[in-house]
């Protein structure tokens, strides 16, 4: 538990044991003149087809986008960021309940990426668990705070339709049938709570370093303190903060069954030394007996396929091993 950032007394100096070395840590500005776009969802049933165009170009340009007007309700948002700041405000004894250093638990409580086996720590807490189909996993979640299954639940199955719904325009973007995602592909569905305390020094270290995330696509609420940056064009951009707004971004997966026209952007987290910032992501994860490959509609003669068939198990072993090093991983599984 000495592990836990969210247990520890605050740090007056930054622990060795965080400091990256120069070449990693944040220290190249970011962009304050680009930011990703933000689109409005209320659109759809007015101007289906431009909303579809808005989409495809943030995904190709970005692989990032914010969306406004998506029918989560502002209720459910607030209260998934209230009990997700109370889960960690929770004294020591209530939270042990789930944390654990085992990778394979699937309902846990852990601190940075991977503790025991990385040189340098992340400045960064997580509650992870899995809440697809949410009767499946209910019983995992914590029990504290006393609303926290409760609202945990309507959240899930709010952002899952959410999630769903723009899978649905992506696929008609593609150009691919109807549905195409609604299966194996988005069967698992994780709920992330990160907790990044304030920093003593935020020059020297990363709340989570560069990486694209393995799966289909994530669905995010960075709440209202700056933190995410992306990476365009070999610059950081910071995403701004909207009340109540998700930003998605593409997975490694998506870029791979698009044959490459949509992109997994890299991004990172940088801390701040003076407010505690807590995310909530939802990741939308293929099955574990998936197989894939690029959509067969996209891969033509002029158009041949960029990577060759995988199980999914495959992939998210070596995302494991790699640390996260996009070109490494994709290279992996390129023709
Ligand atoms: O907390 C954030 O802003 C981003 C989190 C993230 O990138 C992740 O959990 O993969
Ligand atoms: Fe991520």
């Amino acid at each position: 538990m000495e592990k836990l950032l969210s247990t520890r007394l605050r740090d007056q100096s930054l622990p060795e044991s965080y400091i990256l070395p120069p070449e990693k840590r944040p220290n190249n500005i970011a962009a304050k003149c680009k930011t990703i776009p933000v689109i409005d969802l209320g659109q759809v049933g007015k101007d289906r087809e431009a909303l579809v165009e808005e989409i495809m170009k943030a995904s190709k340009e970005f692989g990032f986008f914010q969306v406004i007007n998506h029918g989560v309700s502002e209720k459910i948002i607030k209260d998934m960021m209230d009990v997700g700041i109370e889960f960690f405000d929770m004294p020591v004894e209530d939270k042990m309940v789930v944390y654990s250093e085992d990778p394979k638990q699937a309902c846990r409580l852990f601190s940075s990426i991977n503790y025991d086996n990385e040189e340098t720590h992340f400045w960064r807490d997580t509650l992870r668990h899995p809440v697809h189909p949410v009767e499946n996993f209910k019983h995992l979640w914590p029990s504290k705070p006393s609303n926290y299954r409760e609202v945990t639940e309507t959240y899930s199955i709010m952002v899952r339709s959410l999630g769903l719904r723009l899978l649905e325009l992506i696929v008609e973007g593609l150009g691919l049938g109807s549905g195409y995602f609604q299966d194996e592909l988005s069967r698992v569905q994780l709920l992330a709570i990160n907790h990044y305390p304030p920093c003593p020094d935020p020059s020297l270290t990363l709340g989570l370093p560069k990486h694209s995330d393995p799966n289909l696509i994530t669905v995010l609420l960075q709440g209202d303190i700056a933190g995410l940056q992306v990476l365009n064009e070999g610059e950081w951009i910071s995403v701004e903060p909207i009340p109540s707004a998700f930003i998605i971004n593409l997975g490694h997966i998506l870029q791979i069954i698009s044959n490459r026209s949509l992109k997994s952007a890299e991004h990172r987290v940088v801390t701040n030394s003076s407010l505690t910032r807590t995310t909530i992501t939802t990741f939308i994860y293929p099955s574990m007996d998936s197989t894939i490959q690029p959509a067969e509609e996209l891969v033509t003669e002029t158009n041949p396929a960029k990577y060759r068939a995988f199980k999914y198990p495959e992939f998210l072993q070596l995302y494991l091993a790699l640390t996260a090093d996009t070109d490494d991983i994709l290279n992996a599984f390129m023709i």
